[in-house]
């Protein structure tokens, strides 16, 4: 049998294919000769190997935990810049001077509010809906609002179509959150920056005037910085891959939203802040250590390991002192913040852990920030989708205008019978 987990020229014709006997006439497909004939693809089940296009976006060193934008290490991007500057060099290639910061800042001002039609929307969902749920309705029914900017080839309108999305993010978020509570929606703010008009419209009840505190808005911007982009993950890969097709850009993204929900990828900040949680206390974390080694046992530690950092994820890094940060100055002490603290030691002394080389990731330390700001564990995935929109449509972008784009088509080994004859229903 050929080993499936390497990479497999589908020339080697000693492949596990069933049902290969029974009788075959000169037309009938023999399938064993069929793979035996082309050495075109390889067999790479969750593309551990396989790059699917040219990009200059991001690079990562995964043994080494690094991270860059445009050629910027991820922690002085985080330290220095702000989430409207990483956005405009990922778009454009370049950090923006003031003046085009300026300009920026003002068009995705303008593009901030959202049609009142789409309020009703809302209003048809269930008040305890998932927000990553109603964020999928909602971003795909952007497209039947916007049809001035989804003719893909036209670069003015793929511009315009960027631009509504990473504007629009946070205002779809923050309504998802105060649909949930049963607040009414509020109106963006457009004097406020791109973080603290998210937190105003989120945390901002109508009657009282929400004052932004410049410690949390920081921590949030630095958040979406450390969530905007990160090369070929399974959410961008969905993005570039629907819109390899010529698909509507806003449907694109919800595409990308959908896959960001799960647990294994952007659904890890909710999934692991609940597992902490019930962790509860340090003296049990050996019990939860065991279960991650145990073979017979499905559980894994939430928000950590990843498929290219094979060393700490630099976002982490970040993410980890920014909730020491955030913390100090609310205050707050959380235990779950010293579970966290914990395991990860305990983790990263365990050879099982240090043979697989799994470090916490992205995920591990930012549901404790969230949680400290007061966004609870649901809404968390839907903030790494309004970070990681500027990524999506800078990507998606970067697809459509190179020339050696093609509509994304991966081949397959079948493993199902061979040719053979219908036979009626009377006769099965
Ligand atoms: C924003 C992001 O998407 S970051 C990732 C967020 N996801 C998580 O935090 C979920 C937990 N982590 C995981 O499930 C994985 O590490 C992933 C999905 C991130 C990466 O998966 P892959 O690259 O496919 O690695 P794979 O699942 O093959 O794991 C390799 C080995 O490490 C083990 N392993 C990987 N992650 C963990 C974990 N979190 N806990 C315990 N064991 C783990 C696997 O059991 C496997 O062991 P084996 O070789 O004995 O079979
Ligand atoms: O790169 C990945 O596979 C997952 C990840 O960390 C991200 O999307 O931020």
């Amino acid at each position: 049998m050929a080993d499936r987990t390497a990479k497999l020229s589908i020339a080697d014709t000693d492949l596990d294919l069933p049902i290969l006997s029974g009788t075959m006439g000169p037309d009938v497909v023999d399938i064993r000769k069929f793979y035996a004939q082309t050495d075109r693809f390889t067999y790479d089940p969750g593309f551990t190997s396989t790059a699917s296009c040219d990009s200059g976006l991001t690079f990562i060193d995964g043994d080494k935990g690094m991270l860059l934008h445009r050629g910027y290490p991820i922690d002085q991007l985080a330290e220095k810049s702000s989430f409207m500057e990483v956005s405009y060099l990922l778009l454009d290639g370049e950090l923006p001077n003031k003046a085009q910061l300026d300009e920026f800042e003002y068009t995705i001002n303008r593009h901030t509010m959202v049609h009142e039609q789409l309020k009703t929307l809302y209003n048809g969902f269930r008040r305890d809906a998932h927000p990553m749920a109603i964020m999928c309705g909602v971003v795909g029914a952007l497209s039947a609002f916007y049809h001035d900017s989804t003719d893909i080839n036209d670069p003015e309108q793929r511009r315009i179509a960027s631009h509504r999305l990473i504007a629009k993010m946070p205002t779809l978020a923050a309504m998802a959150y105060k649909y949930s509570i049963g607040q009414p929606f509020l109106y963006p703010d457009n004097n406020l920056s791109y973080a603290g008009n998210f937190l105003r419209m989120t945390f901002g009840v109508p009657a009282e005037d929400y004052v932004v505190d410049p410690v949390i808005e920081r921590a949030m911007d630095r958040i979406f910085i450390l969530h905007a982009d990160h090369e070929q993950n399974a959410s961008t890969s969905t993005v570039r891959l629907a819109g390899s097709s010529g698909a509507n850009p806003f449907a694109c993204i919800a595409a990308g939203i959908a896959c960001l929900w799960g647990p294994a990828h952007g659904g890890a900040n909710e999934a692991a802040l609940n597992m902490l949680r019930e962790i509860g206390t340090v003296d049990r974390i050996p019990e939860y250590i065991a279960r991650a080694k145990d073979k017979n046992d499905p559980f894994r530690l939430m928000g950590f390991g990843h498929r290219v950092y094979k060393n700490y994820d630099p976002r982490a890094k970040v993410m980890a002192q920014t909730a020491t940060e955030v913390l100090d100055k609310l205050g707050v002490s959380d235990p779950v913040f010293d579970v966290a603290r914990k395991l990860e030691e305990i983790a990263l002394n365990d050879p099982y852990f240090i043979e697989k080389k799994l470090y916490p990731n992205v995920d591990f330390y930012s549901g404790i920030i969230l949680s400290a700001i007061g966004f609870p564990t649901t809404m968390f995935t839907a903030l790494f989708a309004l970070a990681r929109t500027v990524g999506w449509v800078a990507q998606w972008n970067e697809m459509i205008s190179d020339p050696a784009q093609k509509i994304g088509r991966p081949r397959q080994l079948y493993t199902g019978p061979t040719q053979r004859d219908y036979v009626p229903v009377d006769k099965r």
